[in-house]
């Protein structure tokens, strides 16, 4: 049967339980995500003074083809995209700007070091975010930035984020859709501290130093991301997430939940609904921990399925603003990005696909056998029917065929670099 046979018959299942295929899949055509530039160099950067990764991430992995230059690395996401439906973000760190040869200290960018970021994006209709890059540097080789005592470096460190914000706000305005700016810090202790408190007095005041110019939010969106835990700041780490949920709650910015940093039982799926009561927007980092913040790529799981149906089922699709943050060296990058990110995006697909609204009527009358047992049944409708058909429409390879053209890319590309 061919792809459109195989559609018209999913639908028709669907369409008994009162679901509406076909604007199903026009929702998703709206959502973007935003695909983590990273991915591609695994976190290098292209700063003139190349620093090694620090900030207690690790990328492990050496498949060869990585990208080495501005120009590899948009050529590899064009790739990705090529076979991606839909049309996205891009996510960029502030270690990614082009400055010609010089070296132009962080405190110091400006958004013409990112021009040629944006003239690719609109060449590609894409929308552009932005995360100032506080590790990988010796100005944190201590694992302290925004919270650090010296208050030399901690200056360093809220000039940074201020330009970030205006290169954020650069991209705002050329691209015409807001840039999510996200701030993301190492700072932790290895050990635990004799004072829990101080650091975190320093981080609030540097983060209201760091916002207290208002930047129009036609322009750019200020996020703040936390974490449970990193290599070498395992018993403490400063910006937790009772912290960011406050400051963000307290001084109207997006609180942005990262897959990989909260305990290992703990989901962000179950967190989702308390936000949105109290935000107006939320984000996300969509990643995948294995035993830690391994940050391996997105796979097709319950907790991804889960988080798509909190967003869709709570009609929040255009109040959770969805990132993906992973960084995989062990397999080709370009697989990585189209394995994730397509991921995420059946993810939405399969939660329009589902009778939320017959769902909550059942757990409303009490009836828990029905929803069990909806849920269940629903976990093998001929949803793959649907997303092939999708592919077809928005001119994507169907099914694994993409990985084909990986495999010319990188024999083609990869290999010859
Ligand atoms: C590159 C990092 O993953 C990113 O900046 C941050 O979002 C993070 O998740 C650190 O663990
Ligand atoms: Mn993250």
């Amino acid at each position: 049967m061919s792809v459109k046979a195989n559609f018209e018959a999913a639908k028709a299942d669907y369409e008994k339980w009162g679901i509406d295929v076909e604007k199903a899949l026009e929702t998703l055509k709206k959502v973007p995500i935003s695909i983590h530039c990273w991915q591609g160099d695994d976190v290098t950067g292209f700063e003139v003074n190349q620093r090694e990764l620090s900030g207690g991430i690790d990328v492990t992995g050496n498949y060869p083809g990585k990208a080495t230059t501005p120009e590899q690395l948009r050529m590899d996401l064009d790739k990705a995209l090529s076979l991606i439906p839909g049309k996205h973000r891009i996510n960029l760190h502030a270690i990614y700007a082009e400055t010609d040869g010089v070296e132009v200290e962080r405190d110091e960018l400006k958004p013409e070091h990112f021009a040629n970021w944006v003239k690719w994006a609109k060449e590609n209709g894409l929308g552009l975010d932005f995360n100032p890059t506080l590790f990988s540097h010796e100005k944190a080789a201590d694992g302290l930035t925004l919270a650090h005592p010296d208050e030399e470096i901690r200056k360093f460190w809220v000039d940074h984020c201020k330009v970030s914000r205006k290169i954020g706000e650069y991209f705002g305005k050329e691209l015409g859709t807001p840039s999510l700016t996200n701030v993301w810090i190492p700072d932790g202790y290895k050990d635990i501290p004799s004072d829990r408190l101080t650091p975190r007095k320093r981080l609030k005041d540097a983060l209201d130093e760091i916002f207290a110019e208002e930047i129009d939010e036609k322009y750019n969106l200020d996020a703040v991301e936390s974490k449970v835990f990193g290599i070498g700041s395992e018993s403490y780490v400063v910006g937790s997430h009772e912290f960011y949920l406050s400051y963000a709650l307290q001084n109207n910015k997006l609180c942005l939940l990262d897959t990989g940093h909260y305990h290992p039982t703990e989901t962000v799926s179950n967190k989702i609904s308390s936000m949105l009561l109290f935000s107006e927007k939320l984000a996300l980092h969509v990643s995948r921990p294995v035993r830690w913040d391994s940050d391996h790529v997105v796979i097709l799981d319950d907790e991804l399925k889960e988080i798509a149906l909190e967003i869709v089922r709570n009609d929040a699709l255009d109040r959770v603003i969805i990132g993906l943050d992973f960084f995989d060296a062990s397999i080709n990058r370009v697989a990585a990005w189209t394995i994730g990110t397509r991921n995420m995006i059946k993810s939405l697909l399969y939660a329009l696909l589902i009778p939320n609204d017959k769902l909550k009527q059942l757990q409303d009358e009490g009836n828990f056998t029905e929803r069990l047992a909806l849920l269940e049944e629903f976990k093998t409708y001929p949803f793959g029917a649907i997303w092939d058909y999708y592919c077809e429409q928005m001119g994507v390879p169907v099914k694994e065929t993409w990985l084909e053209e990986v495999k010319s890319y990188e024999q083609e590309v990869l290999l010859k670099r």
